[in-house]
């Protein structure tokens, strides 16, 4: 009989179970993760939601291999990130993954072309720096220094940079949090863009609910644990969210 074979959609990319993340000791232990199940299928733009503190920002660490649970397992396709020494997961992360954050960390001395090529040189399989910059819509500002840039021009350096290497999976911390609203929606409509042509799965946390739209599915943690998922049946293109 045929039929065994999984569809990509089905495939997950990332599967949690009991996940626990304690910072400190004692009387003052902070408690961030409570025991978080989560099943996250391959190809999807995940949207996190939850209040300040409710562990949004320790859930992607620990997924993207930045950090590491105190208890429970994480696993990435048919790794499980738990077995990986430090060097294990800093090469994880090398392959898999790539990160955005609210803050674009570039090299300030650096053009966007260079501050692309840091990862084009040291990336495993990487697309040309140029082509990276090409698909964020910023071939006219290859060798502009990023104070030449604005703040929607320098996060799609950021982007470019994390998208450079291909990476199977693209985690966004707050990407619109320090952009206005016509500038974190072109954002947006890039990191569609990417999700849509490399396939990349999108995991994102952020504040602003109206992100939710364009997720093919929204977490929402409460107090370190998961609150609620919901999948949507009928996304948003970027360019229709409200803000
Ligand atoms: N390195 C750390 N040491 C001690 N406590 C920490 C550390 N990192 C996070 N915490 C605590 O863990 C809890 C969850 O933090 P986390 O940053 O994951 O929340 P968040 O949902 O991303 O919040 P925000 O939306 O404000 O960024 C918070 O109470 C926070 O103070």
């Amino acid at each position: 009989m045929g039929g065994c074979r999984v569809k990509h959609k089905d495939r997950l990319a990332f599967v949690t179970r009991g996940l626990t993340k304690s910072y400190g000791e004692g009387r003052s232990t902070v408690h961030a993760l409570r025991g978080v199940d989560l099943d996250i299928p391959e190809g999807e733009i995940v949207v996190m939601l939850g209040a300040s503190g409710s562990g949004k920002s320790t859930l992607l660490n620990i997924l993207g291999g930045l950090d590491r649970p105190t208890s429970g397992t994480a696993r990435f396709r048919d790794i499980d990130m738990g077995c990986l020494s430090d060097e294990g997961l800093t090469k994880f992360r090398r392959m898999h993954v790539g990160f955005v954050f609210q803050f674009y960390n570039l090299m300030p001395s650096l053009t966007a072309l260079e501050n692309v090529e840091l990862v084009t040189e040291i990336a495993e399989n990487p697309m040309p720096a140029q082509r990276a910059l090409e698909l964020v819509g910023l071939t006219h500002r290859l060798d502009h220094f990023p104070s030449q840039l604005s703040g929607g021009e320098q996060q799609r350096v950021a982007i470019a940079r994390a998208i450079a290497k291909q990476p199977d999976v693209l985690f966004c911390d707050e990407p619109t949090g320090a952009l206005d609203s016509a500038t974190g929606r072109a954002v947006l409509e890039v990191l569609d863009q990417v999700n849509a042509e490399l396939n990349a799965t999108v995991l994102m946390v952020t504040h602003a609910a109206n992100i939710a739209g364009m997720a093919h599915r929204v977490i929402r943690l409460v107090d370190g644990q998961i609150g609620r998922v919901e999948v949507n049946k009928t996304r948003l293109p970027p360019a229709e969210i409200e803000w």
